[in-house]
């Protein structure tokens, strides 16, 4: 079985963080209410940076969860381990969130086994525990718990989606990628390459980002176009930088990728 991918932190920075609306205050008056968040977005939109930033400004630990197809309940809620001949329980990080309070993020949660949902729902509407069956106990969620799960909505197949019963349990926030005047501060600030010399990889993720559903999976991520901004600061020419940190990522297809060049070459040269 493979482990939960796991972090705690505590920033002792605020991680930086544009708002494009009012999640910041949303995000707030959830965690002060106890209400669970939900975030929707593609990837590399700015959902996990979010979340961190919000962690650091309500002075919250983060418990960061990867979620994968072989995640289980078991791997959140903790098992019985043998230690030196002896059987000791072992927390997993949900249980641990929830004994030590702060926030638990469950990255792609909809990637995790069925059985995930029966432990979140008691933790997720207004009886906030998290029943042990394992141990016979019955964790009550402190006031500064919160859960906070994320997914893109266009990796959902019938198969992977949350069911109604989930879903309704959450406040929801949909992320897109930022408008392009703050896209280009984020990138800027990101990478170290000037705004100006950052508003053209901008413009063509724009345009690469309209050819997504005809020729591509999903758009160019704002995390891409940081890299390749990071590519070109570093010295990299920028046709190099431009086909190894927003083309190659996208596709594997020749011929997608031959227009997705063309694309590139009349906008940036
Ligand atoms: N609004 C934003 N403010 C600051 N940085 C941002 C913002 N949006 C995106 N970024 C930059 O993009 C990178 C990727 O964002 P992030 O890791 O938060 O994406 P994500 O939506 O969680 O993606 P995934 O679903 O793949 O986990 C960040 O490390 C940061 O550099």
């Amino acid at each position: 079985m493979k482990a939960a991918l796991h972090t705690v932190t505590s920033a002792p920075e605020l991680p930086a963080y544009v708002a494009s609306g009012n999640e910041c205050a949303l995000f707030e008056h959830a965690w002060r209410h106890q209400l669970p968040v939900l975030l929707k977005g593609p990837t590399g939109c700015g959902k996990t940076r979010f979340v961190a930033h919000m962690a650091a400004r309500l002075g919250l630990p983060l418990h960061t969860v990867a979620c994968h197809d072989d995640l289980t309940a078991a791997d959140l809620t903790g098992r019985y381990l043998l230690r030196g001949g002896d059987t000791v329980w072992t927390d997993g990080p949900l249980t641990r969130a929830v004994r030590e309070g702060g926030i638990c993020y469950l990255d792609e949660v909809v990637e995790a086994r069925k059985d995930v949902t029966v432990v979140l729902h008691p933790l997720t509407d207004d009886r906030r525990i998290l029943p042990l069956e394992r141990t016979g106990e019955e964790l009550a969620a402190p006031k500064s718990f919160m859960l906070v799960v994320s997914y893109n909505p266009g990796y959902q197949t019938l198969l992977k989606a949350l069911k109604p019963s989930t879903r309704q349990r959450f406040v929801a926030v949909e992320f897109g990628f930022l408008p392009s005047e703050q896209e280009i501060a984020v990138v800027s600030t990101e990478s170290g390459l000037s705004p100006e010399r950052v508003r053209p990889l901008v413009g063509l993720a724009g345009r690469l980002r309209a050819l997504k559903g005809h020729d591509l999976e999903e758009g160019v991520s704002t995390r891409l176009v940081v890299y390749c901004a990071t590519l070109i600061a570093a010295g990299t020419p920028i046709a190099d930088a431009v086909l190894a940190g927003m083309i190659e990522p996208l596709t594997d297809d020749v011929d997608v990728k031959a227009a997705l060049l063309d694309v590139a070459r009349a906008m940036i040269g």
